[in-house]
């Protein structure tokens, strides 16, 4: 029996036209600084998933999402020592606006080939094959 909690956090794999997803890297001072990432956040309560994700990426990308356009695609679920992390991942190709880092991140597209170059949470190393194979 363990007493970690479970975390909630959405994040998502936005693809652009040319097949590349953006990854962004968590800035100084955060939890697992340098780290790469898929954007996203904490669900607060009383958010659905969908809904607190489109408010990260207005938040950390300044674009606007919409519901419609993000298609569930699979989840991470891992133990860190604090917490357990429950991570939905969307695959979303459409949005509006033009990514940019609001938060003092470093973003980067990339080839979902490429992206096992990058150095991400362990959380994410399943997510990371599952793109490669989906792309
Ligand atoms: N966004 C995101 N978080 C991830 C990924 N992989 C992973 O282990 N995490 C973990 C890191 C954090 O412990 C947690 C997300 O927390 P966060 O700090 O980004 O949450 P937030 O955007 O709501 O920011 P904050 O207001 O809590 O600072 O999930 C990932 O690919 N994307
Ligand atoms: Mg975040």
């Amino acid at each position: 029996m363990s007493h970690k909690p479970t975390v909630l956090v959405v994040a998502v794999a936005l693809v652009d036209t040319d097949n590349r997803v953006l990854i962004a890297q968590r800035p100084e001072g955060k939890s697992m600084a340098g780290l790469w990432e898929f954007p996203g956040g904490k669900v607060e309560d009383g958010e659905t998933p969908e809904l607190a994700l489109i408010r990260e990426l207005k938040e950390e990308l300044a674009i606007d999402v919409t519901e419609a356009c993000l298609a569930p695609f699979t989840f991470a679920s891992h133990t860190y020592e604090k917490f357990h992390l429950l991570m939905p991942l969307y695959v979303c190709r459409r949005w509006s606006g033009f990514p940019r880092p609001t938060e003092g991140q470093t973003l980067k597209w990339v080839r979902a080939n490429s992206l096992k170059d990058y150095d991400m949470p362990p959380a994410d190393i399943p997510l990371v094959a599952m793109l490669r194979d989906l792309l």
